[in-house]
Parts: structure tokens; C-alpha cells; sequence
């Protein structure tokens, strides 16, 4: 291992050689993505994952590579708590879908453990008359969870207003929030002014004004949200997560980047390390996709997910399997692509 290593600082040469670029088919188209690219390194504390999504440019890639780095370098520190709630995801199916996404989540007997469901909504091509179905079918089948809907900044203010109060009707009055119905910062506060005026009683989470934000407390500080969301990987690794919530001072739900399992173990790191955990975690993703790196991927059992920790008691990922790396290894042009993104989020490294 390198001086540069020992201070937790690997050189590049040293993240190159140990980076394997795997491929995980997706069951359900997610976010347009019908598979999952993810780069695996490990390091003298375990393994971390390099996944931004391929539109993502630097400087906003050097946060993944911070969080991968910290994971596998420095370590994912010591849990306040060894398992999680999490929320089913379902994403932007028809409601005849609905069942079989919920089923990987439970059967009969242990789908009622689950607290909370996201659902997808504002797809492109689709209408708010999809989102409506969706939202009741679930209602439906989940008649005492909660209920998110994530809309990724599609909807305008206008047509978020009347989305919400639709919404809100077919789920029965468990609308827990609404996660970044409209895209930036100022229109999400515009937006829970205009909800107030109109009496819908919708609560306003932000994402992407978070995560892709240069500044991810100015949500905070503007009163933009109710809530803030809160992703490992794009928010530069577990250490400066837990700064950025303590410092917005507002309730956080800690979801995933759509990991593998290795990446997820960094989200899950944050969720049990938090003082405080008000709402279940988007950290139940492994269920999105067919395979995964390691033997026993962190799918949840009956709602929740167990903190996987090594030896010392600190949090660490599991470790992948050689068969498995070997069968969704990818190589070539696209392993290629990868290192050369390594380079450049690497150059663009702001962390010590
Ligand atoms: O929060 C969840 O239930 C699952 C995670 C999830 O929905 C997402 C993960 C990664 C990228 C996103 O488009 C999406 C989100 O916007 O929250
Ligand atoms: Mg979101």
C-alpha cells in the first residue's frame, strides 16, 4: 500500500487498478435505465462504489468518487442502530404491474410490515391520469403505508398543484410528502406557498435541489422544503451526509443512488449512523434489479434491512464474490469509459 493510501488518499494508478466495472440488468426500467453500470474498488477498508449516472459530468462526479474513496479507504464508521425501515419503490408501472413490483417486497404475511411506499410519477409520455391510477392502486393494495411520490422536477408549479391535490385524494390521506415535485430551489418554495393558499396539505421534499446542488443547505436555509433527501454518493460520502443534515437542521430521508449492494452499504451507513431516523429509508433498491455482485445482495425482510458490519463492529459492505464480479465484469470500450471518468472526477477532487 502506497503513503498516499495509509493517509487515505489512494493515488489514481492505485483506484485504477483496483476498479472493476460490472453491468446489473434492471428488472423494471427505472429512470430510463434498463441497466446499471457501477465501478468497484477495494481499499484497506473495504470496498466502495463509483456509479453516477453516464450524463453526469464533473465537477458533480468527484462527490461519487469521494464517497467511493471514503468507503473503501477510511471506512464507513460505527452504527447507533443495526436495522432499518425502508420503503417499497415502485416505479412508473401501470397499476396492473403494481402487485408484482410490491411482491418483491413481501408475501401476504410480511407486506403489511412495509411503513412506506414511493412511487414514480411525471414519467415522460405518461399522463397524470397514470399517476393517479398508480397512486390509488397502491393506496389499495397498501392500506395502511405511507405514501411518497417523487415527480424528479418534472412538473411545472401549476400543474404540480393540481397533481398534488389528485394525488393526495387517491391516497386516502396518506400523502406523507411530495419529493421534488418541481425542479430548483425557488420553485419548490413558490410551490408550498402556492399549496398553503390552496389548502392542499402536501409536505414538499428536495432532492435534486440537494443533491445536485452547489450549495446543499441553501434548500434549507431558503425554507424551501419540509424535508430533505439525502443520497450518499452525490452528497460526497457518509462523513459530509451527516455534516449536511445536522447543519439543515430539517427531518432527512436517506435513499439510495441505485447501487449495487456494495454502493447501498454507503446509504445504509448514513441511516444508521443518523441521531435521528423520522421517515423509512429509499434504500430497499437491490429489489430493482436480477443479479447482483454478491452472494447475499441487502434486499429487505418484511420492511427492513439489517446494518451489515465487520468484526470491529464498524459498518462495511459485503463482499463481492469472485464468481459474480467475473460474470458482470465488463470490459473493453466501456471499461475504458469508466477509467476515463475516474481520471477526471479525480482531477476535479475538492476533499483533502
Ligand atoms: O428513494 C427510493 O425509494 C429509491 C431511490 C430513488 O428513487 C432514486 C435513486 C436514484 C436516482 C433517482 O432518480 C431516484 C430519486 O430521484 O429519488
Ligand atoms: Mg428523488
Amino acid at each position: 500500500m502506497s503513503a498516499a493510501a495509509l493517509q487515505n488518499r489512494p493515488e489514481l494508478q492505485e483506484l485504477l487498478e483496483s476498479a472493476v466495472v460490472v453491468r446489473l440488468p434492471m428488472l423494471t426500467r427505472f429512470r430510463g435505465h434498463t441497466s446499471r453500470e457501477a465501478v468497484l474498488f477495494s481499499g484497506p477498508a473495504g470496498w466502495g462504489e463509483f456509479a453516477p449516472f453516464p450524463e453526469y459530468q464533473p465537477p458533480e462526479t468527484q462527490h461519487w468518487l469521494a464517497s467511493a474513496i471514503e468507503a473503501a479507504w477510511s471506512g464507513l464508521g460505527a452504527p447507533l442502530r443495526r436495522s432499518l425501515p425502508v420503503n417499497a419503490t415502485v416505479p412508473a408501472v401501470p397499476p396492473e404491474k403494481v402487485s408484482e413490483i410490491l411482491d418483491r417486497y413481501g408475501d401476504s404475511g410480511t407486506l403489511d410490515a412495509v411503513q412506506a411506499v414511493k412511487i414514480k410519477v411525471a414519467e415522460p409520455g405518461q399522463t397524470l391520469d397514470d399517476d393517479v391510477a398508480r397512486v390509488r392502486e397502491v393506496a389499495r393494495q397498501m392500506p395502511t403505508a405511507g405514501i411518497r411520490v417523487d415527480a424528479n422536477g418534472a412538473w411545472s408549479l401549476s400543474e404540480a398543484v393540481t397533481a398534488l391535490e389528485q394525488i393526495g385524494a387517491a391516497a386516502e390521506g396518506r400523502l406523507d410528502y411530495a419529493e421534488q415535485p418541481v425542479a430548483g430551489i425557488e420553485p419548490l418554495a413558490q410551490l408550498r406557498e402556492a399549496l398553503e393558499r390552496n389548502g392542499i396539505g402536501v409536505r414538499i421534499a428536495a432532492d435534486e435541489a440537494v443533491r445536485k446542488a452547489e450549495d446543499p443547505l441553501r434548500v434549507a436555509r431558503l425554507g424551501a422544503a419540509d424535508l430533505i433527501v439525502v443520497k450518499v454518493p452525490p452528497l460526497g460520502g457518509v462523513s459530509r451526509a451527516l455534516r449536511i443534515v445536522e447543519e439543515a437542521g430539517l427531518p432527512a430521508v436517506v435513499s439510495s443512488a441505485l447501487d449495487t449492494s456494495v454502493g447501498l452499504a454507503a446509504g445504509v451507513a448514513l441511516a444508521a449512523r443518523l441521531p435521528e431516523l423520522p421517515y423509512a429509508c429509499g434504500l430497499g433498491t437491490v429489489t430493482l434489479f436480477c443479479d447482483d455482485v454478491v452472494p447475499q445482495p441487502m434486499l429487505p425482510v418484511s420492511g427492513r434491512l439489517r446494518v451489515p458490519v465487520n468484526d470491529k463492529g464498524h459498518i462495511a459492505a459485503p463482499v463481492p464474490n469472485p464468481q459474480k464480479l467475473a460474470a458482470l465484469r465488463v470490459t473493453g470500450e466501456r471499461e475504458l469509459w469508466w477509467h476515463q471518468r475516474i481520471r477526471e472526477a479525480y482531477s476535479h477532487r475538492i476533499y483533502p
